[in-house]
């Protein structure tokens, strides 16, 4: 199996400006590959540094250091900590997603064209994007009546089903999960797990962060533990 993430050593602490420059840790030490397809979990306690680490495989935050090694499908093999914003924004249109609880979507655009802009957004004409916006939205179970609604209104189960459906229809090489199934009730988490599964199957390789861990452990490949900012404990 082909590496799609290396990372080394990575470090992030956040300096507090406003209690003279108090130094806060977030993360330290972190090392872990995944492979393509390979789908990692990651536990631990609340402050112990799981959102932090996603982040700065987002790179949302600038590691302080450390490396963050990606194999990019338009620009190779990549240290996502020095990488231009430029080729960072490609990257995340069209190669790595982000999926939280939380829809972060501009107002008043339709569930479909959320769905429709994402595909735009990889390069597809908009007709087609149209047509694979509605095929997926009927995939993840997502009402027709609510297609032409704002998303704002959503429960957290649709907002969420929405959220994995902008990112799935790009086909990511990573798809980064920060407690995917936060808030839904037992069928959604079921509808949910099955769309992880298809898409680990599909050679998409994935890492999230977990409170539930009886859904974590009938999905992930690899399990790390987050503690104190530093990641250990691999059970597989
Ligand atoms: N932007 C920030 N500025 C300052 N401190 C931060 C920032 N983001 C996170 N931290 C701090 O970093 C530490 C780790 O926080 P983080 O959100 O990564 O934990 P977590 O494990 O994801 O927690 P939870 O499970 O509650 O979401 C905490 O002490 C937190 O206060």
């Amino acid at each position: 199996m082909s590496k799609v993430l290396e990372v080394l050593d990575l470090q992030k602490s956040f300096t507090l400006h406003e209690f003279d420059g108090k130094r806060i840790l977030g993360c330290k030490g972190v090392s872990f590959s995944v492979d393509e397809g390979e789908f990692v979990g990651i536990t631990g306690k609340s402050g112990s540094g799981k959102s932090t680490m996603l982040k700065c495989l987002y790179r949302t935050y600038l590691p302080t250091s450390g490396e963050v090694w990606f194999v990019s499908e338009r620009f190779g093999r990549i240290d996502l900590t020095r990488t231009p914003e430029r080729q960072i924004s490609t990257i995340r249109r069209r190669e790595i997603g982000y999926v939280s609880q939380f829809l972060n979507v501009l107002p008043r655009v339709t569930a479909h064209d959320v769905v429709a802009n994402s595909l735009v957004e990889t390069g597809v004409d908009e007709d087609t994007a149209h047509e694979g916006a509605a095929a997926i939205l009927s995939h993840f179970q997502i009402p027709k009546n609510l297609w032409n609604a704002y998303p704002h209104n959503f429960s957290g189960g649709e907002k969420l089903r929405l959220n994995l459906a902008k990112e799935m229809v790009k086909q990511p090489r990573l798809l980064l999960l920060d407690e995917p199934t936060a808030s839904l009730d037992n069928a959604s988490k079921e509808l949910v797990k099955d769309i992880l599964n298809e898409l680990k199957r599909s050679g998409t390789s994935m890492v999230g962060i977990f409170h539930d861990l009886d859904f974590m452990e009938q999905t992930v490949d690899t399990h790390y533990k987050m503690n104190q900012g530093v990641l250990g404990g691999v059970t597989v």
